[in-house]
């Protein structure tokens, strides 16, 4: 019970926790964050098939049950590091590796984080996907060419204030979406990360003005004790086909 409690304990309640409780708590939610690792298959699998991180199995099932990413695709992969999601993608959009002959894709990965290199993927380290000018340095990279995917992953610092958290991430969420509006193809996907709240079904509703078709998605490699939950659209509709894009844009 003890354990229960500390383990769940949000770093804001930490900081009003008298200095040997504060420690007492960090070794505790350390303890339980590594009995969990060492307990999760996904990570073990991920250590197996050289994963950066567990997370390239949430992409892995949606994909192979939505089957977004195809071979010769352009993708952007936001919030990318450590990397797993590209990792995915660039196996997925060159089919088998890099050396088969069915067209080679492209994937641009950015974070405000460094990416360590990921052979067939370009990185754009260091870069914060809010500030206007990393958007621009991704639409100049791509010189007018519209993408096929766009996938966010993009996760706020945590502050432990449960709606700033909230706020914060919707706010990537749209972040991503208006710019998946800008660069994507006719019938194209977006795929975002995000908190089950009461925004969910705002966002969900926004998508549809653009996607024909948009799902709420929690893949079974996402922990069922976490609230992390995914929607994807799918079939972007073009700008033109889709209803009160000022609104967004
Ligand atoms: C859950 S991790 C992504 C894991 C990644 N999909 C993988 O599979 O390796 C979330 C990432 O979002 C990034 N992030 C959060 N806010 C961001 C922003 N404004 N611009 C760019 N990256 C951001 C964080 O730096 C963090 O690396």
């Amino acid at each position: 019970m003890l354990l229960r409690q500390f383990s769940t304990c949000s770093k804001t309640m930490r900081k009003v926790l008298p200095v040997d409780l504060k420690s007492k708590t960090k070794t505790i939610s350390s303890q339980h964050w590594l009995s969990r690792q060492l307990s999760d298959p996904y990570v073990e699998k991920a250590k197996l098939l050289n994963y950066r991180c567990r997370s390239a199995f949430k992409l892995i099932e949606i994909d192979d049950r939505f089957k977004i990413l195809h071979p010769g695709d352009i993708v952007i992969d936001c919030g990318a590091s450590p990397g797993s999601w590209t990792q995915v993608a660039v196996k997925r959009v060159n089919s088998d590796g890099l050396n088969n002959k069915l067209p080679r894709g492209t994937v641009l990965a950015l974070d405000k984080q460094q990416i360590y290199p990921i052979k067939g993927a370009t990185i754009f380290g260091n870069m914060d996907f809010t500030v206007p000018e990393s958007q621009k340095k991704l639409f100049d990279y791509l010189n007018g060419e519209k993408v096929h995917v766009v996938i966010s992953d993009m996760a706020p610092n945590a502050t432990g204030v449960r709606d700033l958290d909230t706020e914060n991430i919707i706010k990537l969420c749209y972040a991503a979406l208006r710019f998946a509006l800008q660069i994507s193809r006719n019938n194209a996907s977006l795929l975002v990360k995000l908190w089950q709240c009461g925004e969910l079904k705002i966002l969900e509703n926004d998508m549809a003005r653009y996607y024909s078709n948009v799902k709420v998605v929690k893949p079974n490699s996402s922990r069922s004790d976490s609230t992390e939950i995914f929607l994807l659209g799918r079939n972007f509709k073009g700008l033109k086909d889709s209803l009160s894009t000022s609104v967004l844009l």
